[in-house]
């Protein structure tokens, strides 16, 4: 089956079509031939199983999971940081891609509010919480919607700012008029990477993928969401990971704040290139451990 048509399942936001065409032309320049193949709705797909019994859960990635369960497509793109810890049954892993900037910026329309009062907006509890960390003054608001609608949001409103992955930006070429890098801000885990998956038992994907794979990205984002697995169980929260290899050597820094930012729980370790096995779960048990089993538990009676 050399010649099989390697059909891509892809979401149909800019943000998603860019970084689809984007895996698509690695996979062309290798030989391969492909199809893209936007999936919009799960109402007229029939599966034999509830999707909690196939471990289908996140909300962006629903739909493409659906369809390779379906065999409407065989490879799915993903920005990784949307993709849930676990994957559903019979998924796996096949790419990640070499990651892009890991930052937050803030995109705005004037800076003086900084030291005053302000509203900003987000839809993002990670942002929210540190921001209000840093301005506990601030008032943030809810912004929720693909990148190009959160930009048309901010620009026909009275907020002064809001904030943004560099990376989903940068991709779908928007070049915002007033902006800041947020380099204190903690990204969310695995952001900046794309995931490429494919079925478990598709070993001719799953080949071909692998030629994609950029090793040092995967170090860094594995080790950020085993940090995030083992803090969040199952529920989500203020977390923020980041992984960097500089040299021979990884420096790790994770954060959990409580939802109002008031409180937050940093980690950071170095380890050795090859060292990293288990790095992920030891830094979130030592969150854990600060402070940050009574911020995980004060989380998870205010999001029933
Ligand atoms: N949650 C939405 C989302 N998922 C991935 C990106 C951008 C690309 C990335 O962060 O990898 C964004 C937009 C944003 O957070 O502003």
């Amino acid at each position: 089956m050399l010649n099989k048509t390697i059909r891509i399942g892809t979401r149909d936001s800019e943000l998603a079509l860019w970084q689809a065409h984007t895996v698509q032309e690695c996979l062309e320049n290798l030989g391969h031939k492909t199809e893209l193949v936007p999936v919009k709705s799960t109402g007229d797909i029939v599966l034999d199983k509830p999707l909690y019994e196939l471990g289908i859960t996140g909300i962006f990635t629903k739909t493409l999971d659906i369809a390779m369960l379906n065999d409407d497509i065989d490879i799915a793109v993903h920005s990784m940081k949307d993709v849930p810890t676990a994957l559903p049954k019979g998924i796996v892993e096949a790419a990640i891609l070499e990651r892009a900037n890991v930052n937050d910026i803030l995109v705005h329309k004037g800076l003086d509010f900084l030291n005053s009062s302000g509203t900003i907006a987000t839809g993002s509890l990670r942002r929210k919480a540190q921001w209000l960390h840093k301005y506990p003054d601030h008032n943030v608001v809810d912004l929720r919607g693909n990148v190009n609608t959160r930009m048309q949001k901010l620009t026909n409103s009275n907020w002064n700012a809001a904030i943004f992955a560099a990376a989903g930006l940068e991709r779908i070429d928007l070049k915002p008029e007033n902006y800041i890098d947020l380099d204190w801000m903690v990204p969310a885990p695995a952001q900046g990477a794309m995931l490429v998956v494919a079925k478990e038992d598709d070993d001719f994907c799953k080949e071909a993928l692998a030629k994609l794979n950029h090793e040092k990205s995967e170090i860094c984002v594995h080790i950020e969401r085993e940090f995030l697995r083992e803090l969040e169980g199952g529920c989500t929260a203020p977390i923020g990971a980041l992984a960097k290899i500089e040299g021979e050597e990884i420096q790790f820094k994770g954060v959990l704040f409580s939802l109002d930012g008031k409180e937050k729980v940093e980690v950071i370790k170095k380890v050795t290139v090859g060292a990293e096995q288990g790095l992920g779960k030891i830094c979130a048990q030592e969150v854990l451990n600060n402070g940050g089993e009574e911020v995980m538990k004060e989380i998870k009676t205010m999001m029933k």
